[in-house]
């Protein structure tokens, strides 16, 4: 069996044992009916495939970096309008959002910041033994350096103050085992701390585990009579 015809016979059996079917083309998934496709693969593929969801089913993205690129923002946004389907983007790996969108409404924002803490191994190959900043700079840089870690910079700056403004720093440490994001807010309605520890997925240390469950906690969202903290 070739690579190919492995991997489909991989995912097909996955799939069966969730009782679900397996798709292996776009298109034949599109034409399901299926009410929502949740992208959690990473931002080319979010970027290259929502544009032809989104003029069929609403989209949940969880690859948030792709809004970073304001083409592709635009794009999809006004897909979404001619369509009527809509496009949900989960806290993911963070909080905080409702308090940023409800600031933005109450006497404006002055300051984002969020400082993003690693172990070291989650973000570099390269032999780190003190705790190291990799980067800081505008949320715009800092998804384009680290796609893989500056999702929920980009989805901070959605609620808050746009991708130019806010500000990140991202830093390697070879002492913590946890993915942790402190959040810094003020404005007019006050100052948010925010501090999440979030445990890393065991099998994949750079995301945390909590980032599936938040895309469950948004398709539960939909469902519900009462929406609780949105
Ligand atoms: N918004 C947030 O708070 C967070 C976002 N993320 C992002 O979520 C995404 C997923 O994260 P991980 O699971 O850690 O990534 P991963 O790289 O470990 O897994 C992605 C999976 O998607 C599959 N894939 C890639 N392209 C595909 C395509 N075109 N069709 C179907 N499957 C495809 C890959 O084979 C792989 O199995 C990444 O973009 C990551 O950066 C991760 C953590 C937090
Ligand atoms: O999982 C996390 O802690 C955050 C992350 O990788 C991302 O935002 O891309």
């Amino acid at each position: 069996m070739d690579e190919r015809a492995k991997a489909k016979a991989e995912l097909t059996a996955f799939a069966n044992t969730y009782d679900c079917q397996a798709f292996h083309d776009i298109q034949s998934f599109l034409q399901s009916d299926t009410d929502i496709v949740v992208e959690c693969a990473n931002i080319d593929t979010a970027k290259s495939t929502s544009l032809d969801i989104i003029k069929q089913k609403d989209l949940m993205l969880i690859s948030i970096g792709a809004f970073a690129d304001p083409i592709f923002a635009e794009r999809v946004e006004q897909a979404s309008q001619e369509s009527g389907h809509r496009i949900y983007l989960p806290s993911g790996a963070i909080g905080g959002l409702d308090v940023l969108k409800a600031a933005k409404l109450d006497g404006g924002l002055e300051s984002v910041t969020l400082t993003t803490r690693k172990p070291a191994h989650s973000l570099t190959t390269d032999l780190i033994t003190a705790e190291q900043v990799l980067f800081e700079g505008p949320a715009r840089d800092a998804i384009e350096q680290f796609p893989k870690n500056a999702n929920v910079a980009i989805v901070l700056s959605l609620a808050g103050l746009g991708i130019e403004k806010t500000h990140v720093r991202i830093i390697a440490d070879p002492d913590v085992t946890q993915n942790i994001h402190h959040i810094t807010a003020t404005g007019a309605f006050g100052v948010m701390e925010l501090m999440i520890k979030n445990n890393p997925s065991p099998d994949n240390p750079k995301t945390s585990h909590v980032t599936g469950a938040s895309i469950l906690a948004a398709i539960a969202n939909l469902e519900s009579v009462v929406v609780v903290g949105t």
